[in-house]
């Protein structure tokens, strides 16, 4: 079927930064796909040129079959965006929001109240509803106000769905009934383009990736593709163990964060493992451990680095951007 987003050698410039570097990213109808990449990757400029507010310098750019270039307008309506700023809702409660929303998006009034409720329900906001905000949202939570954002983007049936970090300052528990409704989105047959932060939870969500580093596309592919030969690997955690810690197996990747020490190996080397770790436990050189798989944010982090890259300037700007462009 027809791509509901296909950007093609997408780049745009700004003074020597090259925030999109050549990027090609397609959305089918039914699939949800990750937008991954640190601080300054170049995510959010991508979501503004698929929504006609950011025009590129090079390349296409179509969403739901429009050439946004040539048709912003058209194109605009087919697509709803929950922005990375929260959206005013001054003198609105979440329910005269999402109502509103729905109901420039061509819903009855009828079917937009019924939208709005069944919304409200769903993230579980009803203690907020009617509560009006004052002036730049006052009265109602960032959390409320996000997942109100959230719910005026999922209002009414549409082809395309970009949500530029839509969990920013949501609870655990509401971020979750959030994913949940993701998922639904694409499954009753939108396109979902998700930009976030939180990849370990987006996993559970996305049916493919994108990475973003320094504006070009690094990585894409399903979780699984992505986890490569990096993601067959263990993580092996160890807390409070001592600076000089020196495992008797293949060690590809250590990382100390606080009292916690990240141990990269192979899978062969688990047996090792568990055993030099637990002589460790025994002899208290370490308060406890942990043996799991590589999690998928392990496998970004491996793929973008652990300190940000920030945009490229010249195409060999950072060791990442010297890889092959991937498409997804
Ligand atoms: N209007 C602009 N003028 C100048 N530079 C810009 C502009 N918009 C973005 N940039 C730069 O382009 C690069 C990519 O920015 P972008 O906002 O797309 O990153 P991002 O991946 O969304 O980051 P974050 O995760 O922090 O939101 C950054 O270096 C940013 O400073």
């Amino acid at each position: 079927m027809q791509h509901v987003l296909a950007a093609r050698r997408l780049t745009k410039t700004y003074g020597t930064t090259r925030a999109n570097d050549e990027v090609d990213l397609t959305v089918r109808p039914g699939e949800v796909v990750g937008l991954l990449g640190h601080n300054g990757a170049g995510k959010t400029t991508l979501v503004s040129q698929a929504a006609g507010l950011v025009r590129p310098d090079v390349g296409t750019l179509h969403v739901a079959g429009v050439d946004v270039l040539a048709q912003p307008a058209v194109a605009r309506r087919a697509l709803a965006l929950q922005p990375q700023s929260q959206v005013p809702l001054d003198g609105l409660s979440p329910t005269s929001a999402i109502r509103l929303a729905a109901r420039l998006r061509g819903l009855s009034r009828r079917d937009a109240a019924a939208a709005a409720a069944d919304l409200v329900d769903r993230l579980d906001i009803g203690r907020w509803a009617r509560q009006r905000a004052g002036a730049e949202g006052a009265g109602l939570s960032g959390g409320v106000r996000r997942l109100t954002a959230f719910a005026m983007a999922a209002a009414a049936p549409v082809p395309l769905v970009v949500l530029d970090e839509p969990t920013n300052d949501v609870d655990a528990a509401r971020r979750r009934l959030l994913w949940a409704h993701v998922r639904r989105l694409a499954d009753d047959g939108a396109g979902v383009l998700l930009v976030t932060h939180n990849v370990a939870e987006a996993e559970s969500v996305v049916d493919r990736l994108a990475v973003l580093d320094g504006g070009a596309v690094v990585a894409a592919g399903t979780p699984q593709d992505l986890r490569g030969p990096i993601g067959t690997g263990l993580r092996l955690e160890l807390w409070s163990a001592p600076d000089d810690v020196a495992p008797p197996f293949p060690v590809s990747r250590s990382v100390r964060t606080g009292r916690r020490t990240l141990l990269s190996i192979p899978r062969e080397s688990a047996e090792h493992a568990v055993a030099w770790a637990s002589s460790l436990h025994q002899r208290g050189a370490v308060e406890q451990f942990s043996l799991t798989p590589m999690s998928l944010e392990d496998v970004y982090l491996a793929l973008t680095g652990p300190s940000p890259a920030g945009p490229a300037t010249t195409r060999s700007a950072t060791a990442s951007a010297e890889k092959e462009p991937a498409h997804v």
